[in-house]
């Protein structure tokens, strides 16, 4: 499974809150994420995140691409619905293309446990 982690800056310590609990499993996955995201999570989770383009320079985008073309399976996309974000078409256009291609897309920590809970009941693997 190839899983994608986003998070807006004041969402970022609950990205890796969420990420160090599920480390073990999200370990066994291929790991993707914007470049501050990504590399918080390098640092402080301890995990192998690739890591592209900061948010607000075009990662978004990235991850929208690579989702259209079945490179990315899931996504965790810790958005902060309280601050308005320059890059907000980059934002939706993410979101859309979970939608357009039928990629589940937790927005929220609550949402996010759900389906990495069921990510390890499954077993589905990389
Ligand atoms: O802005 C973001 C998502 O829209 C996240 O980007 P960073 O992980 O580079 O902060």
């Amino acid at each position: 499974m190839k899983i994608a982690l986003i998070a807006h800056d004041h969402k970022k310590d609950d990205m890796v809150a969420l990420a160090t609990a599920f480390a073990p499993l999200l370990r066994q996955h291929t790991l993707v994420g914007t470049g501050t995201t990504g590399r918080r999570l390098q640092a402080e989770a301890g995990l192998p995140v690739e890591c592209l383009l900061s948010g607000p320079l075009g990662g978004d985008l990235q991850i929208g691409a690579r989702l259209a073309m079945g490179e990315v399976n899931l996504v965790i996309f810790l958005r902060d619905p309280m601050t308005a974000q320059p890059h907000e078409p980059d934002i939706n256009a993410l979101v859309r293309a979970c939608d357009v291609h039928n990629v589940p897309c937790a927005t929220n920590v609550a949402s996010a446990r759900i389906l990495l809970q069921h990510l390890a009941a499954t077993g589905s693997r990389a």
